[in-house]
């Protein structure tokens, strides 16, 4: 049983809303600033004064292997969910590399025993870019290398291309590398690699959430049954040939096959082949790990399902254990939050669009997906369109939002906790018209909810997991905005490393509660603490420091 010891101070009994701004950070002030440059009087009136501050949400501060890393959603709510900073699945994963360890793992012999049998294939399936928040390149450099001296013969490679956590147009330059790097090995071990399928990571393979199953079935085709509209003869083509065709950013590049010379795919996955997911984030590649173990899978028509040894680089779902091998140990994220409610007797409404449903869900619960308690939690999902965000910023910001004020009102729940995801996922498309948009329509969803929270006599608790819509082009040493050869600006896609808001109010809050400015570098971890407290509790001993200062 974990209990809370009840704060004299603060309200109890009171609802709480806490509102995740997906990717709402606080960057510099200049005209590329999406969250600068929309009309916010909402924002504006709460991102000041003694209740607002902004904390680390980036780096070493969320458990990442060094402060160049960007913030990301798992590594975002999964802090904000345990109160602690945790070293997160990058920085584990990164480990395992130096001390060798990941080469002693049973998901690793796993891999080996099906590569040293005579005539099987190995294959590696993931993102390949040094994004570093759902993989790493140097990870495939130190697998194929070893795997080479651990007695593979032959491996194919079934790239996802970014854009996404890195900039759009640089999946070429990650090709380029991989296949410098093939020759060699090629040439030096007398091996056989080749990379064999592939597409950009928001059309093929890389879907979360269920949000929709046919990206993963593309992926399927193109990966297991070599089988895609477009087939070359080498990764660089493809990718050139389909960017010029289809007019379409990295992300977003359609499936194809390398074939050899007689029209047949170099790399179809076969029975008794072994298969390792490179991605040790789990949200995008719990589905296609599902496609490789799940015996009765009816998500769409596998027509073929080899019997391979798979494993991932990590665990993705401790709750339902997938996959079944892995190479390296997740993080192992206890007593979270939602533990400590739920043990409480606290009632929790969490909710957010498919896109970001598990954020608030499964990242929040340390990469859970089941519930702490079916009867004190309600779990909802409001469906995602499975549209371009930037046709649509307003995503269903709407919906989540009504969907949290009638929780509010309902009397029903202690916590209610929401993800907003429209500066992120509108974010990540670096358009920077439609990124404003998308803020302001956050800007409307603040006023609503804040109204709620007044009408209820409760607490709100503002902030957001990493920074996105704070910046949208990419930069020189300086700062200075980059731009092509026609002086367009080159948009940046990906996460930033910018600090985020929080701010806390409503009538629950007392008087004297003021943001601490004490803290040496407060970070996303002490937000957790924060909320509780203004649930009316102390936080657990072990949790970082609240940000409430009561004068
Ligand atoms: O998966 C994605 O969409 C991006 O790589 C990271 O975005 P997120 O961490 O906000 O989900
Ligand atoms: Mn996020
Ligand atoms: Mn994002």
């Amino acid at each position: 049983m974990k209990i809370l010891k009840r704060h004299e101070e603060f309200a109890h009994g009171k609802p709480v809303l806490l509102i995740v701004l997906d990717g709402v950070g606080v960057g510099r002030l200049d005209s590329f600033n999406a969250v600068n440059i929309a009309k916010t009087p909402v924002m504006d009136s709460l991102f000041k004064g003694p209740r607002y501050g902004t904390v680390k949400a980036h780096g070493k501060a969320v458990g990442l292997p060094s402060d160049a890393d960007m913030g990301n959603s798992e590594v975002g709510h999964n802090t904000l969910g345990c109160g602690r900073v945790v070293s997160q699945g990058a920085s584990l994963v990164e480990n395992a590399f130096a001390s060798g360890a990941i080469f002693q793992s049973d998901g690793y012999k796993h891999l080996q025993e099906a590569f040293l049998s005579p005539n099987k294939t190995l294959h590696l399936i993931g993102l390949l870019s040094d994004g570093g928040v759902h993989s790493h390149t140097k990870h495939w450099y130190s697998i194929i290398s070893q795997a080479v001296l651990d007695g593979a013969r032959r491996i194919r490679l079934h790239i996802l291309l970014d854009g996404r956590d890195v900039p759009e147009g640089t999946s070429i330059n990650y090709i380029q590398k991989l296949e410098d790097f093939i020759k060699l090995q090629n040439e030096s071990h007398e091996v056989d690699i080749q990379i064999a399928s592939g597409g950009g990571r928001m059309f093929v393979t890389m879907d979360r959430y269920e949000a929709e199953w046919a990206i993963v079935q593309r992926g399927w085709n193109a990966h297991v049954l070599g089988q895609a509209d477009f087939t070359f003869s080498n990764a660089y083509q493809a990718v050139t040939e389909l960017k010029a065709s289809h007019k379409c950013s990295d992300q977003y590049i359609p499936p194809f096959c390398i074939y050899d010379p007689n029209q047949h795919p170099v790399g179809p996955i076969i029975d008794g082949d072994a298969v390792l997911c490179m991605n040790f984030r789990g949200d995008r590649v719990i589905e296609i790990s599902r496609a490789f173990e799940e015996v009765n899978f009816d998500k769409f028509e596998r027509k073929r399902h080899p019997q391979v040894n798979f494993a991932g680089m990590i665990r993705y779902d401790g709750d339902q254990n997938i996959p079944q091998k892995f190479l390296v140990d997740p993080p192992f994220i206890q007593n979270t939050s939602g533990e400590y409610l739920a043990d409480m007797g606290l009632r929790v409404f969490a909710c957010s669009e498919t896109q970001k449903y598990g954020h608030v869900t499964y990242f929040w619960n340390g990469n859970r997906s089941g519930k702490f308690s079916e009867t004190l939690e309600t779990y909802h999902e409001i469906r995602s369109d499975t549209c371009y965000f930037a046709e649509k910023p307003e995503m269903k910001a709407r919906e989540i939002t009504d969907a949290a004020t009638e929780a509010l009102k309902s009397g029903q729940y202690d916590m209610v906790r929401i993800n907003l995801p429209n500066g992120d996922m509108v974010g990540h498309t670096g358009e920077l018209d439609a990124t404003k948009r998308a803020v302001e329509v956050l800007d409307e969803c603040l006023g609503q909810l804040l109204e709620a929270v007044q009408a209820v006599g409760g607490a709100y608790l503002i902030t957001a997991d990493h920074g996105n819509a704070d910046d949208m082009t990419q930069r020189d040493a300086k700062g200075e905005p980059l731009r092509d050869e026609n002086g367009e600006i080159l948009p940046l896609t990906s996460h930033t490393l910018a600090a985020v808001p929080v701010v806390f109010g409503g009538p629950s809050v007392p008087e004297n509660a003021i943001m601490r400015t004490d803290l040496n570098q407060p970070g996303l971890s002490n937000v957790t603490a924060t909320f509780i407290n203004l649930m009316g509790f102390h936080a657990p001993p072990d949790y970082d420091e609240t940000l409430i200062n009561l004068l």
